[in-house]
């Protein structure tokens, strides 16, 4: 037990800090030292999901209560804003914490992207230039040495994954990339809103944040690195009543084969990335509760036109699975430790 790492999830009490604990559970280098809740602090993870009934946790606490001094790595799983306050004083604390945060505040390399998508100015701005973009089949190397990782959205590591290559490679048009990207409820999180409700959701599919959904910002940030040059992509989240899941549908300019090509090249040795054959396509069904991404290419009938299909499992490549990636690469271990399980399925 003694040389294991001990981590701190904050946001225990929230859909990714409990599917971070569930990973976690099964994770053979970590001890789960601390975990943290706001307005469910005091209780118990099994009163909070009862999943956890029967299995020996730490009791929820707040933030302020942690003893840093027994800590050696901490996932944020805290809404945005709050998280560049409440890691700005942990690190100040602790300098030598090693922190994978979840949230979107790290993320953005520019800090006037951030304003503008976000609407406020940063609170931390040295953690915001120190972190590291947290994609791991992207940025393996710098991750290694990162004391501060951001995992990326949801929404965005289903689509940055199999666009970055083709812009690298110059395979497709920068200028037209359209990304329609169908997302599960549990990417809301758990606590209660109006429009997430049984009622409103069941029994149909809706669009929201047309035009302007924060996570735009992400596709700009990566899409123009990777092509060299501003590249501004269309996004159009879809929200679906399931509840976990992500499928992007990226209609690009290109020629198809050659697209699958570079996919099958670039990704040949990533253990979570399987880029199917030529023309099938991925579900979420075969996903679901994995930390694996399945990638499709298929011809579009216009000649000089592909489609790009992406799916992948929001709360674990798209947040508490690639967090425990992170970690992994951050402390030299092997990656794939505590987080190769196959999908769930049927
Ligand atoms: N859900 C998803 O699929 C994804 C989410 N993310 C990001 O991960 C983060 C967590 O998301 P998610 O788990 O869905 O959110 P939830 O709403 O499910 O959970 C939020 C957690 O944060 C705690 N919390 C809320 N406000 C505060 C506060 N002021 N101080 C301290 N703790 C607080 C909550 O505690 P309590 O319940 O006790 O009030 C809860 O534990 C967000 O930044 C989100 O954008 C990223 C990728 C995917
Ligand atoms: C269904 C739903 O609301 N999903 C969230 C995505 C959550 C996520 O990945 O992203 P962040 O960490 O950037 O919040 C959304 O579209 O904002």
């Amino acid at each position: 037990m003694t040389d294991k790492l001990k981590v701190a999830v904050l946001g225990a009490s929230g859909y990714t800090g409990s599917e971070l604990v569930r990973l976690l559970l099964r994770h053979p280098r970590v001890e789960l030292t601390a975990l943290t809740a706001d307005s469910r602090a005091g209780k118990g993870m099994a009163e909070v999901f009862a999943q956890f009934s029967g299995i020996n946790l730490p009791t929820l606490v707040k933030i302020d209560e942690l003893d840093l001094g027994g800590i050696d790595a901490i996932f944020c799983a805290l809404p945005h804003a709050t998280t560049q306050i409440v890691l700005k004083d942990l690190l100040a604390k602790k300098p030598s914490l090693k922190i994978v945060d979840l949230s979107a505040d790290f993320r953005l390399e520019d800090p006037a992207a951030y304003e503008k998508w976000y609407g406020h100015a940063h609170q931390a701005l040295d953690l915001q230039q120190e972190a590291v973009f947290g994609l791991v089949e992207l940025y393996r190397d710098k991750i290694k040495g990162a004391r501060l990782v951001a995992n990326p959205g949801c929404h965005t590591t289903t689509s940055i994954l199999p666009i970055v290559p083709l812009l690298k490679a110059g395979t497709i048009d920068a200028d037209e990339i359209a990304i329609v990207s169908a997302t599960g409820m549990s990417g809301a999180g758990r606590a209660a809103k109006e429009a997430m409700l049984f009622s409103e959701v069941s029994e149909g599919i809706n669009a929201y944040g047309v035009g302007n959904h924060r996570h735009t910002s992400e596709f700009d940030q990566e899409y123009s690195k990777a092509a060299g040059h501003k590249v501004e992509a269309s996004f159009t989240p879809l929200l679906v009543p399931m509840n976990r899941g992500i499928l992007g549908t990226i209609h690009v300019r290109g020629d198809a084969r050659k697209l699958h090509d570079v996919l099958s090249k670039t990704y040949a040795g990533e253990h979570f990335i399987t880029v199917l054959p030529f023309g099938q396509t991925p579900h979420t069904r075969h996903i679901r509760g994995s930390n694996h991404v399945q990638i499709g290419v298929a011809a579009d009938r216009r000649e000089g036109r592909a489609i790009v299909i992406s799916a992948l499992d929001n709360l674990v490549k798209g947040a508490s699975g690639q967090a425990i990636q992170n970690l992994n690469v951050m402390m030299g271990w092997p990656e794939t430790t505590g987080i190769d399980q196959i999908a769930l399925f049927p």
